[in-house]
């Protein structure tokens, strides 16, 4: 009898060679894991606690043996620390075994005492040596974080590439191809079925999954990169149960895992069919969501809880995007953007700001309303069961910006709150290029207007990284470059390098105003246009 473990894929029904799940969990400066996944990897020896890892490794050329030695201060790279720029020809003598180096995306990197801990074998990682092997790399696995894997493995510069600022080079997301679809694959357990997309590091994709009427066996898939969705139609071997199990979407992986459960729990010969098509920025739809909850949050605000019709959509935002929402009211149809506040924010017993892989059947909005306001004031009284529309994710927001950047500050007011909240659990979260400090300034009027005070103080308690000051206008508070000012010391080196700011328009325009006179540079800033 098979076990589930033992399940596994059959290769001939994919056109691409099937390829794991995989991106390495390490955090930024030092190669290190966290104890729990460390425990898990050490047995497995993959990056990724993968269990369809190709290639057996050596007993003690683990993962964790690979951290190890890193921390060991070993020579790994053979030039005792120094950073050697190093030419093509230079390079190619370098394709050995025994002495290996292997540029990606134009950094040269010793892998001579990575080849028995490299899971896909010494054979493979060999068809790279002597070379620019950036192509070869992203061909077989792009999402494999090789800066932190091989940072004690850096020898230098490609000499073409010298005059680029390398450190800059170490962070920079590779550039993105013209014309990337998401790949597919998929792994199943007698019970289970695990659809996966990649996209792109740092792609920050948005998901929605549709079940196909009522068909247990009939879904649509919408991978979004930036104002493009690649549509996955699928019909699958046999029926699962909806909604899925978990759904996770990684911003900064740019990973994507839709875990379905099987109606009858038994092996399938392969997943079904699928079929992959297009849609361009241009295209508009509308999804029909039912009100579930419509509540007073605070004095002058209330939350609102949007579910799909029957629950057949799901949907994951892009971080940082937003949605419209459209109510007919008399003859008229009222519009307004709102970005969803976090998944279990608002609902979950923990004071935490955080989210699970629960899937997203809700949306939920904090919404401020105005006696005057035309489209507040209408959606504060809609009923449990009342219909509206919504619109498809929308935004420009780009997660690399951020990339490089490791002392952020957030500037927000009022219920400009909900895009920089967005924010805080990806880049807490983010691996690689770990971030350093975090720092939110909430400015308000009262301390009444506060929005979700609690969980930002347990976000603070919980994360030293993370620090939240509310500024009231009513004590006199407001954005100015004063304020700014001491924020931004150039003598410290973790001054702050990246600001994100979301407010009422004379606000931004405000914060912008005062970031320029401080010398931040456009790319350094990001304004949410409320
Ligand atoms: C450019 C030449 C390379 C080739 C041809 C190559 C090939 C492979 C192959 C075939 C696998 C197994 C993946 C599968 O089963 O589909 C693999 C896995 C892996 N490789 Fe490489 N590799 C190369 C370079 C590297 C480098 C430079 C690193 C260092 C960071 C690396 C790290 C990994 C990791 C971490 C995995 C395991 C992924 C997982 O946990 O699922 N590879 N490689």
């Amino acid at each position: 009898m098979m076990t589930d473990s033992q399940l596994k894929p059959p290769v001939s029904v994919e056109k691409t060679p099937l390829k794991p799940p995989a991106v390495a969990v390490l955090a930024a400066n030092s190669l290190q894991l966290p104890s729990s996944s460390a425990q898990q990897l050490a047995s497995s020896g993959s990056a990724t606690g993968n269990p369809r890892n190709k290639c057996a490794l050596k007993p003690g050329y683990s993962l964790m043996s690979w951290i190890r030695l890193c921390n060991s201060g070993a020579d790994l790279s053979g030039t005792g620390g120094r950073v050697v720029p190093v030419s093509r020809s230079e390079l190619a003598l370098h394709n050995q075994v025994h002495d290996a180096w292997m540029a990606i995306r134009g950094r040269v990197f010793n892998v001579t005492r990575y080849m028995d801990f490299h899971p896909g074998g010494v054979d493979e990682l060999m068809r790279g040596v002597g070379r620019d092997a950036t192509k070869l790399f992203d061909e077989v696995h792009a999402w494999v974080n090789y800066p932190q894997l091989l940072g004690k493995c850096y020898v230098g510069p490609l000499k073409e590439n010298v005059a680029t600022n390398v450190e800059a080079d170490l962070i920079r997301p590779p550039p993105a191809p013209t014309e990337l679809v998401p790949r597919f694959d998929w792994i199943q357990q007698r019970s289970e079925l695990t659809l996966y997309f990649y996209t792109r590091r740092m792609a920050n994709p948005g998901l929605l999954l549709k079940r196909k009427d009522t068909s247990e066996v009939e879904l649509e898939l919408r991978v979004q990169m930036a104002s493009c969705w690649h549509v996955f139609d699928f019909k699958l071997s046999a029926a699962v149960v909806w909604p899925p199990r978990a759904v996770r979407v990684g911003p900064e992986t740019g990973k994507i895992e839709v875990v379905l459960t099987k109606q009858v729990a038994e092996p399938w010969l392969t997943y079904g069919t699928q079929e992959i098509s297009k849609l361009n920025s241009t295209y508009a739809e509308h999804l029909t969501y039912e009100v579930v909850l419509c509540e007073l949050f605070n004095h002058d605000s209330f939350e609102l809880c949007l579910q799909s019709i029957k629950q057949s959509v799901l949907l994951h935002l892009p971080v940082g995007y937003h949605l419209d929402i459209l109510l007919p009211h008399n003859g008229e149809l009222l519009e307004r953007s709102y970005t969803p506040v976090p998944h279990n924010c608002l609902h979950s017993n923990s004071e935490q700001i955080d989210a699970d892989a629960s899937p997203n059947v809700r949306n939920e909005f904090l919404i401020k309303y105005y006696e005057k306001g035309a489209v507040s004031s209408q959606l504060k009284q809609l009923q449990p069961g009342t219909t509206v529309q919504l619109s498809l994710p929308r935004g420009n927001f780009k997660l690399s910006a951020l990339e490089s950047h490791r002392n952020i500050l957030l500037l927000a007011a009022g219920s400009g709150i909900t895009p920089i909240l967005s924010l805080l659990r990806p880049l807490l979260k983010r691996q690689t290029n770990r971030i350093e400090r975090l720092q939110l300034l909430y400015f308000n009027k009262t301390q009444a207007d506060i929005w979700l005070k609690d969980k930002f103080q347990a976000l603070q308690d919980s994360d030293e990284r993370f620090t939240c000051k509310n500024i009231l206008s009513e004590a006199g508070g407001r954005i100015s470059q004063e304020l700014l000012t001491p924020l931004f010391n150039r003598q410290q080196a973790e001054t702050f390098s990246f600001v994100a700011v979301c407010g009422p328009a004379g606000f931004n325009t405000a914060a912008a105003n005062s970031l320029k006179e401080l010398q931040l540079k456009p790319e350094q800033i990001h304004v949410f246009q409320g």
